[in-house]
């Protein structure tokens, strides 16, 4: 009887020491989101109410930042009778403003944009970014070059001295589906690194994008100096690449949402 009480007890013990680890670190990540969720918010807020007049055509980025943009967008555009017509960047942009009811446009009727506004997955000291870990930078870099000014919302996880500091998943690199095999190789002959084929996730197979391609993930060598302008232009220049998502000299401000509640702002030197 005493033995089978102590494995009762022992067992109790162990069930109780698991379950209370195991919601104390979902407890962690739990606040870790809210932190990150927060500086996102704040940085997209700001970005919002120091970019949008009345009267203006603003590009729509992607991804979980630009979410909390539309929200406060829309906010501003039902309380101060905001006429603004928004180019999505990707599907999910569109649907956002679909679900926000702003008035939606699209480059054939809106080719000049005042602004675009989009998150980023990495911004380096120059504010060169990684953009496509949502696999849309293709259209995000398309519309942002149609904008005059390209405004980053980011939180403070994103602001890197070097582009790999903080992003690890190397440069997305949209290619045409029968290409993905040549144009791995020529990256890896000519720069190094590592290059995958993005998987789908809840589906067998490669990640199909919103042009009907497919992603690269070029994890390039971190101990080179890479010179960012011309790796983008030589890639480019790949046949079967349709473009990258490294964004060279485009950025016009950046918005770093902080843990302590206040935003960070970066411009060009
Ligand atoms: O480039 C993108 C999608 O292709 C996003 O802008 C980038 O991945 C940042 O996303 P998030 O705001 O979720 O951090």
């Amino acid at each position: 009887m005493r033995v089978t009480g102590n494995v009762h007890n022992k067992t109790f013990y162990r069930l109780f020491w698991h379950f209370s680890s195991y919601f104390k670190q979902s407890r962690s990540h739990s606040l870790i989101m809210e932190s990150l969720n927060e500086a996102k918010r704040i940085a997209a807020r700001r970005a919002i109410d120091e970019h949008v007049e009345d009267n203006s055509v603003i590009g729509i980025g992607s991804g979980s930042t630009i979410v909390f943009a539309v929200t406060r967008l829309a906010e501003r555009v039902k309380s101060e009778k905001l006429n603004v017509i928004c180019v999505p960047t990707s599907f999910q942009a569109r649907q956002l403003i679909i679900e926000n009811k702003l008035c939606l446009g699209d480059l054939e009727t809106h080719p000049e944009l005042d602004c675009t506004v989009d998150g980023a997955d990495e911004v380096d000291r120059d504010l060169t970014l990684i953009k496509g870990g949502g696999g849309c930078l293709t259209q995000e870099k398309i519309v942002a070059s149609c904008a005059k000014k390209l405004v980053i919302i980011a939180d403070y996880t994103k602001k890197s001295e070097r582009l790999g500091d903080q992003y690890k998943k190397g440069i997305p690199i949209e290619v045409i589906p029968i290409a993905y095999v040549p144009v791995s190789i020529k990256i890896r002959e000519h720069f190094g690194g590592n290059v995958t084929l993005r998987m789908a996730k809840m589906k067998a197979g490669p990640l199909v994008t919103d042009n009907g391609n497919f992603i690269l993930d070029w994890n390039f060598p971190t101990d080179k100096n890479l010179d960012w302008p011309s790796v983008n232009e030589t890639i480019t220049m790949i046949p079967g690449v349709v473009e990258t998502g490294l964004f060279v000299g485009m950025t016009s401000k950046v918005y770093f949402g902080l843990p302590d509640g206040s935003v960070k702002t970066t411009e060009p030197l």
